[in-house]
């Protein structure tokens, strides 16, 4: 007998679960769209060569030991990184006014913060987009915050519902706060313009409503680490404060090593070190202090001038090849006359495209063709080769007729 006899089986992931069902799959022609984690034109996972030299460079480094990282994480990492989301020349940043600690990749940041909202903000309640990431909703309500949604996406359009985004945030309670994904919306594709960012950024200082921005792809949209830092950086210049979840899980490609980090930009120097104390009594009794491994090799390319171009080349290339399969797919549904609008796979940004495909078609698609995806229509275009685009236009176009 067993003391958890009584236990429920869980269900599995709605994203990596599609994975476990991918590998269970014996079909030669089946394609994992489900995680968003790039894979090259030959299907494979990529380690990046400059992650590659700087790993060569750790292990070659005699003098390097596996001590404790203070529970603020490596600090090399935390000011490269605030600087990297922020710009070198961040105001915030010459004026001390960033906390950062390094995480356990993009989740940890946002449960982190999540934490320390829950205890220190007077507001416990956050929107976030609707629809999101799908594990925004859970790590904020196990963070201890009481979550809302704010329209985000009109299907009618495949586009954004600004007009709805709009009224949402303008009714939310004054202090609210509210998630917004930096660049490439997981999981429509879908970015306010510059224009759209400015007028959220009025509205929500002009309500006192709390930005939580997540960067899960800074890189990954456009292939420029600068233009996919604009929204944020528009927030940080009109003085205000917020926090930010840094992940390097996709544009350098250490998915496995779970480095990221949280950024509180705070209203004074002073705020800023009170900032950081509390966050480290949240740390130290979740995980107590983060990895050294994937945090060394991120402080050694964002600090070498030449790895770090070498690591933006390498990073422009994978965007690149995204948004070649993006043209690829649009082609080949033009091809077969597939019934339908398309043109949102080549508007859509990042490495997700938003089909409008329904469950039904998502179910059919992987009984039929074994293309596996997440059942609210996503697909992650990486996942995608010139091999496989015509399989997946087969299948898009005996879904759809
Ligand atoms: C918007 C957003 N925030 C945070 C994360 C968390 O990434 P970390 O690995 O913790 O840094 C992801 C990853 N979402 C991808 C990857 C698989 C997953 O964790 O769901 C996805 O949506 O497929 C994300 O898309």
């Amino acid at each position: 007998s067993s003391v958890f006899a009584g236990l429920a089986q869980a269900p599995e992931d709605p994203i990596l679960g599609v994975t476990v069902a991918y590998n269970k799959d014996p079909s030669p022609v089946k394609v994992n769209l489900g995680v968003g984690a790039y894979r090259t034109e030959e299907g494979k996972p990529l380690v990046l060569n400059v992650v590659r030299r700087a790993e060569q460079m750790l292990i070659n480094n005699p003098s390097r030991v596996k001590e404790y990282l203070p529970i603020t994480g490596l600090a090399d990492f935390n000011k490269l990184s605030a600087k990297l989301i922020f710009g070198a020349d961040s105001p915030a940043i010459q004026e001390n006014r960033v906390a950062t600690v390094q995480c356990l990749s993009g989740t940890g940041s946002l449960r982190v913060g999540g934490e320390f909202l829950a205890r220190h903000y007077h507001e416990r309640t956050i929107y976030i987009p609707q629809p999101t990431w799908g594990n925004h909703p859970k790590v904020f309500t196990l963070a201890g915050l009481t979550v809302r949604s704010y329209r985000y996406y009109d299907p009618a359009t495949r586009g954004l519902d600004f007009q709805g985004l709009l009224e949402d945030l303008g009714s939310a309670p004054s202090g609210a706060i509210v998630l917004l994904h930096a660049c490439a919306h997981n999981p429509t594709g879908v970015d306010p313009t510059l224009d759209q960012w400015e007028q959220i950024r009025q509205l929500m200082r002009s309500k006192a409503l709390l930005p939580f921005f997540d960067s899960a792809y800074q890189g990954f949209a456009s292939g420029s680490l600068d233009q996919d830092a604009q929204s944020v950086r528009m927030f940080v210049a009109d003085g205000g404060e917020l926090l930010m979840a840094q992940s390097y899980a996709k544009n350098m490609g250490l998915y496995g090593e779970r480095v990221g980090a949280l950024s509180i930009v705070c209203g004074s120097a002073d705020v800023a070190v009170r900032v950081e104390s509390q966050l480290k009594l949240v740390i130290r009794p979740m995980y107590s202090n983060p990895p050294i491994h994937g945090a060394s090799i991120v402080a050694t390319i964002l600090k070498d001038s030449a790895m770090f171009n070498e690591w933006t080349v390498e990073l422009k290339g994978m965007a690149d090849r995204i948004i070649s399969m993006r043209q690829q797919l649009f082609d080949a549904l033009k091809t077969r006359e597939t019934p339908g609008d398309w043109s949102h796979i080549i508007k859509q940004i990042g490495m997700f495209t938003f089909t409008g495909l329904n469950s039904d078609q998502v179910a059919f698609m992987r009984q039929e063709y074994h293309i596996y995806m997440t059942s609210d229509g996503r697909i992650s275009m990486a996942g995608l080769s010139g091999r496989t685009i015509p399989h997946l236009a087969d299948a898009i176009h005996a879904a759809v007729t």
